[in-house]
């Protein structure tokens, strides 16, 4: 058995996953650093979603390896793949899925007051990254009265205030104006480096990919070439595909 790389929180061997006979992964390999912000770009269709879902423990790939610090994600059964998920994890999707009930504050906190976290303290942590995401003041409101913009906001903040080793971030902007879009993003990964936790970024639009530290790029559920480029002036860190394998 291949035994995976210290130095990896991720480590995914040799993923194949298809949905109902519809190719998704056509054997994908990759490790994430610890405290990585890696960006999975690639055109619509390439499997992008299909390999974070895999990665996170969301989907079991019907052939090939997922490790999470050394353990075997996918050879868990359900149970312990949704404890990992609430204890270890964030999700950050496209849509921010908030629960229409709970005021915003309540929302971000949700991960925490699952896993037995005091209300207050759960209120302290999602109140701080609310304040950081510049929507404290709207902490009492319920997802129906805010922006589209808001709502992601606050899923941002949910998956921050959790402290979770990983944050997977499927297409996080894709419903958002370009400012927007650049704000949280960087408020995202200035976060998550401060406090070392690692992201794994689905995109397909090249600018949200250059702020990410490395790119791994699909194409029809395969990696193709990637090319590290000097990190731009106005970014973190860039990179770019070449799109042959
Ligand atoms: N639930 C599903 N049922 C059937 N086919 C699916 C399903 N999910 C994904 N696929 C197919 O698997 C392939 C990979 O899709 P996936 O969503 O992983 O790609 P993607 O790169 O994330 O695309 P997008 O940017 O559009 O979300 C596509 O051909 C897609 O049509």
């Amino acid at each position: 058995m291949v035994v995976p790389p210290d130095n990896d929180v991720i480590w995914a061997r040799s993923l194949h996953h298809s949905h109902n006979g519809s190719p998704g992964l056509g054997g994908v390999s990759l490790g994430v650093r610890d405290g990585e912000v890696l960006a999975v770009t690639g055109p619509r269709g390439s499997g992008k979603s299909t390999l974070l879902h895999c990665l996170s423990g969301q989907l079991v790939p019907q052939e090939g390896e997922v490790w999470f610090n050394s353990v075997p994600v996918h050879t868990m059964g359900p149970r312990l793949r949704e404890q990992l998920r609430r204890d270890r994890f964030g999700w950050i999707g496209a849509e921010p899925e908030l629960v229409p009930e709970l005021t915003t504050w309540e929302n971000a906190a949700l991960p925490l007051l699952l896993r037995g976290v005091s209300h207050r303290a759960a209120k302290k942590a999602a109140t701080e990254w609310l304040d950081r995401l510049d929507i404290g003041p709207l902490a009492k409101k319920r997802p129906h009265s805010l922006l589209q913009s808001q709502r992601q906001r606050i899923s941002v903040a949910r998956a921050l205030a959790a402290s979770p080793a990983v944050i997977f971030a499927d297409e996080p902007t894709a419903t958002l104006h370009r400012a927007e879009r650049s704000q949280l993003l960087r408020t995202l990964t200035t976060a998550a480096r401060s406090h070392g936790i690692t992201v794994v970024l689905a995109t397909h639009d090249a600018e949200v990919a250059a702020l990410a530290d490395r790119t791994v790029c699909l194409l029809d559920g395969r990696r193709v070439n990637t090319v590290a480029l000097p990190a731009a002036p106005d970014t973190e860190g860039a990179s770019a595909c070449s799109l042959s394998v």
